[in-house]
């Protein structure tokens, strides 16, 4: 598992890490680690024997530190640094003293005329933030915010130091100016924010240093992403004992005379989530079998059907003349439930708290914003608290789709897919994706599990589908993403 805590975390791991090193020890490590990342982008430029000259952002707090003495590392190779101190009363005193000994400079950016500042960026190979870490607070004060819109107007490659500055480092949130960065060079461990939308975008690519963290902290992250390793060996796979039954049988409770699109979409992704059958039921029984012969229908309610192992609901219910009856039945079913789309409407809290079973809720952003009663822009730009607020209210699992796909259990960490993109937002995506889940479950997994592995293999399905990827061409991908998982 890549994992992510939060900065109250990371304090106390670094304050029990250094209490048993020399002091500066840990900055030394993460000066160094960020000092060879800085030259290794800058390399090619000096291949072409251009001048390297770097600019470093410099806030009042330690991650201003952490900049001076990568700075003073790079000067002691003969690159060009200027640091830029944003509160040149509080810039780290030692790191101010290395960098001017390595024969850098500090200039207070009050200090220096406009034009002055925009030739220096102009010149700059590169920019090294370290204006604010995991010890920022809100987005980017005026000064600052200022800054950084003339570094991001100059086109310079930024390095973010730990973090981009602007981020919430345990939210991922956003709340004002933040400068975005090319590469984020972050210590000891990942950071929420650097996995989780909208921050992540602002982070670039992220490179984790190593300053001998990891064994202090605890063993349960706060966010984490499982490795392609991990979600292979969580696929289903058929034993010499296996019959179709024993594989698991999915039950599919979706479309409706408006939308049989929807049952035909959910039907297809759950032939590809490892099940040994799928049952249709409902008033798109013919659009399904015409397209998945392979499938069971019948033109009832769930209480109808047959037995199975899961139920998925909700796709494209629509005009269902009964859609509030199918919801019901599986709500009352005594087997994993996943529940999307229009079988999130109104969906009572008490309900789904009250089944014995284990319930996926998919919601994509809207519908969370529903469920939650609040805006859909606060749920887009607080994914992470949203998805815990939900599955604290549910006493389920919860899959918020969109940007960043983010699994939450009531407790424990919230899991972040990664292989995602934005071509999956295309028209019955969504519905792909829930019987991909609902199969997984079905198989077995546990509700958490078959959420992340369906979101997984959905987005390097997305991936692998012919541009510009559609519904039908995700589904068709799933093998080809299962088996690059399998080998
Ligand atoms: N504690 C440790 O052991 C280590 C810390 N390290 C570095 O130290 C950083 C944390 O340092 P600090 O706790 O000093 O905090 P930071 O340096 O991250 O931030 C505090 C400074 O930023 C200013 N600031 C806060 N919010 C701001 C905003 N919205 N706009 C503008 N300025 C703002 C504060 O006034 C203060 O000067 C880490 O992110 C990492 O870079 C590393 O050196 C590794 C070891
Ligand atoms: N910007 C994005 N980046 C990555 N994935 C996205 C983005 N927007 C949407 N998606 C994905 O596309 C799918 C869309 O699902 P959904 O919103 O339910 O659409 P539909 O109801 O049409 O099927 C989800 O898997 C979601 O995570
Ligand atoms: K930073």
């Amino acid at each position: 598992m890549r994992t992510a805590y939060r900065v109250e975390t990371v304090r106390a791991a670094e304050s029990a890490l250094m209490a048993r090193l020399p002091e500066g020890t840990l900055m030394n490590r993460a000066a160094a680690g960020l000092a060879a990342a800085c030259a290794e982008l800058l390399r090619p430029g000096l291949g072409r024997r251009t001048v390297a000259r770097v600019v470093l952002l410099v806030g009042g707090g330690d991650n201003g530190g952490d900049a001076l003495f990568a700075g003073a590392r790079l000067a002691r190779r003969g690159i060009g640094v200027n640091a830029l101190l944003l509160a040149p009363d509080r810039a780290h005193p030692a790191g101010l003293a290395a960098l001017r000994a390595a024969g850098g400079r500090g200039l207070a950016v009050a200090d220096i005329a406009p034009g002055a500042l925009t030739t220096l960026l102009g010149r700059a190979s590169m920019v090294v933030d370290g204006i604010t870490g995991i010890g920022g607070r809100g987005g980017l004060r005026p000064v600052a915010a200022e800054l950084a819109e003339r570094v991001t107007a100059s086109g310079a490659p930024v390095i973010a130091v730990d973090l981009p500055s602007g981020v919430d480092a345990d939210t991922g949130e956003v709340r004002g100016p933040v400068l975005p960065a090319t590469l984020t060079v972050t210590f000891g461990t990942l950071k929420p924010g650097l996995l989780v939308d909208p921050a992540r975008q602002h982070a670039g690519d992220v490179r984790l240093v190593d300053i001998g963290l990891r064994p202090l902290l605890p063993v349960e992250p706060d966010v984490a992403a499982l490795t392609p390793a991990e979600v292979a060996a969580l696929l289903p796979r058929p034993t010499g004992e296996s019959d179709k039954y024993r594989r698991g049988v999915l039950g599919v409770a979706a479309g409706s005379a408006r939308y049989p699109g929807a049952a035909v979409l959910t039907v297809g992704g759950a032939l590809r989530g490892g099940v040994g059958a799928v049952r249709y039921a409902g008033p798109a029984h013919a659009a399904v079998i015409a397209r998945h012969p392979e499938t069971l229908v019948s033109p009832g309610t769930p209480a109808e059907a047959g037995r199975v192992q899961a139920w998925v609901a909700g796709p494209g219910l629509g005009d269902h003349p009964e859609a509030e009856r199918v919801v019901n039945e599986v709500l009352a079913a005594d087997v994993p439930l996943l529940l999307d789309a229009d079988a999130l409407r109104g969906l009572d809290p008490a309900r789904v708290r009250a089944r014995s079973a284990p319930t996926l809720l998919t919601p994509h952003a809207g519908e969370a914003a529903a469920l939650l009663g609040v805006a859909r822009e606060r749920v887009e730009s607080s994914r992470l608290t949203s998805v815990r607020e939900l599955a604290e209210r549910f006493g389920a699992t919860v899959l918020l789709k969109g940007s960043t796909t983010l699994v939450a259990d009531p407790a424990g960490p919230v899991l972040v897919n990664e292989t995602g993109t934005p071509w999956l937002a295309t028209a019955g995506s969504g519905d792909v994706l829930s019987g991909l889940a609902g199969g997984l479950l079905a198989a077995g997994l546990a509700a958490r599990d078959a959420g992340a592995v369906a979101a997984h293999l959905h987005g390097l399905a997305g991936h692998a589908a012919p541009m510009p990827a559609t519904a039908s061409g995700v589904t068709d991908a799933l093998p080809t993403a299962w088996q690059s998982l399998t080998g």
